[in-house]
C-alpha cells in the first residue's frame, strides 16, 4: 500500500502529523510530529496510529517513531543545509565491510577531533539497525526538534551535532528493519536543518548491502573512510566496502585500523592479538592512504561506553584519533582547493 492510501486509514485529525508513512512488507512504519504533547498526549497519539493501522489486510506490525517539535513559535524555516545549490555540509561516510569492528566509536571520535581541530561537525547514526551514537555521545533518550517539518539535530556535550534513529524510536524497535525501509528513515535524519555544520560524518550500518548501496548512491558522500581489524577476514571485508564505495564513485580518503595492538591496562605494554601491518599492506595494495591505527584498549571501551568519546580528552587516545582527523580535514580542504 501506498503512503497516500496508508494516509486514509489515518483519522483526520492526524493527518497534519503524519509526516511519513512507509509500507515494506507486512510492517508500516510512522513517523509523526508530536509537537506539543506531553508524554500522556504522545502515547495516545502512538496508540491511535497503531488503532488506525495495525487492522489494515496486509499489515502485520506498525512501528511508530515520534518527533518532539520546538517550543513557541520560532524561526519559520531555517534553511536546510543539505543538497541544498550545493551549499550544505560536505558529507563523508564512515563504512565498514562488517560489523563490530568499532566503525561507530571511530566515527564518534573522528566528529570529536574534527571538532577539535575548529570544523563545525555534524553525525548522522545510519546505522539504522543498532544505533550506538547516542550512547556514544551522551545523548541517550533526548528527542530531536523539528522545524519546518524537518529534524534538528541535537547538540551533544562535545559540541557535534547529530541525528539518530536511536532518537526517534525507542531502544531495541529499529533492530529488525529492512532494506528500504531503513534507507527510507534515514533520508529524514540526512535532510535536516544543519545550519552552518561544515561536515557531516555518516556513520553506515555495517557490510555491503542494498541499504548502505542506496545511502552511498543517494546522498554521494565526498569521500569515505573505511575501517577495519586487523584480523585476514575483516581486511577482506574492508576490500568489499572498498567496492561499494568505488560503485558509488565515492573516494575512499583512507582506512584506519582499530583494535589493532592491545594496550595492557596494567602495564602498558602493547601485544598485537591480531597480527600487525595486515591494514596498512591492505590500504596499500588497494591504494589507498593508511589514516592510522587505534589499539584495543580498555580505556577506549570504557570512556565510549559511558558516552565520554576519548577523543574529546587529553590522554594519547586523544591525539591518535585527532592525528586521523587532521588527515580528512586535510584531504577535504584538498579537495576543496
Ligand atoms: N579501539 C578499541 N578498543 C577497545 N574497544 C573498542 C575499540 N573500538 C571499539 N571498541 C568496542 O567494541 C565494540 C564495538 O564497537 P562499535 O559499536 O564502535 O563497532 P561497530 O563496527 O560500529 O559495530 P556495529 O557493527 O555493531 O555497529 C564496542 O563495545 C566498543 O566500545
Amino acid at each position: 500500500m501506498d503512503e497516500q492510501a496508508l494516509k486514509a486509514r489515518l483519522p483526520q485529525s492526524l493527518a497534519a502529523r503524519t509526516r511519513s508513512l512507509k509500507q515494506n512488507g507486512s510492517v508500516v512504519t510512522a513517523i509523526l510530529d508530536a509537537a506539543g504533547l506531553d508524554a500522556g498526549g504522545r502515547a495516545a497519539l502512538e496508540r491511535e496510529v497503531h488503532g488506525a493501522l495495525s487492522g489494515v489486510p496486509g499489515v502485520s506490525e506498525v512501528r511508530v517513531a515520534l518527533m518532539a517539535d520546538r517550543a513557541g513559535p520560532g524561526p519559520a524555516a531555517r534553511p536546510s543545509a543539505l543538497r541544498d545549490g550545493g551549499s550544505g555540509p560536505i558529507i563523508v561516510a564512515v563504512g565498514s565491510g562488517k560489523g563490530g569492528v568499532g566503525k561507530s566509536t571511530l566515527t564518534a571520535n573522528l566528529a570529536v577531533a574534527l571538532g577539535r581541530l575548529g570544523r563545525k561537525v555534524g553525525l548522522v547514526d545510519a546505522d539504522v539497525y543498532g544505533p550506538s551514537q547516542p550512547t556514544l555521545l551522551g545523548t541517550l533518550g533526548q528527542r530531536p526538534e523539528s522545524e519546518a517539518e524537518k529534524l534538528v539535530p541535537i547538540e551533544s556535550p562535545y559540541g557535534v551535532k547529530m541525528l539518530s534513529m536511536g532518537h526517534l524510536v525507542e531502544p531495541g524497535r529499529a533492530l529488525a528493519w529492512r532494506g528500504p525501509m531503513a534507507s527510507g528513515a534515514f533520508g529524514q535524519l540526512v535532510d535536516a536543518h544543519w545550519g552552518d555544520t561544515e561536515i557531516v560524518l555518516l556513520d553506515l550500518p555495517p557490510g555491503t548491502g542494498d541499504v548502505q548501496i542506496t545511502m552511498v548512491q543517494k546522498y554521494r558522500p565526498a569521500g569515505a573512510v573505511i575501517v577495519s581489524t586487523p584480523q585476514d577476514l575483516a581486511l577482506i571485508d574492508a576490500r568489499r566496502a572498498a567496492e561499494l564505495f568505488a560503485q558509488g564513485k565515492v573516494p575512499v580518503i583512507g582506512l584506519v585500523e582499530n583494535m589493532a595492538g592491545y594496550i595492557c591496562p596494567h602495564c602498558g605494554g602493547e601485544s598485537d592479538p591480531f597480527g600487525r601491518g595486515g591494514a596498512e599492506a591492505a590500504a596499500a595494495e588497494a591504494g589507498f592512504a593508511f589514516l592510522g591505527r587505534i589499539p584495543l584498549s580498555l580505556s577506549v571501551r570504557e570512556a565510549s561506553d559511558a558516552g565520554t568519546p576519548p577523543a574529546a580528552g587529553e590522554g594519547p587516545d586523544a591525539a591518535l584519533f585527532i592525528a586521523i582527523a587532521r588527515q580528512v580535514a586535510d584531504w577535504l580542504d584538498g579537495r576543496a582547493g
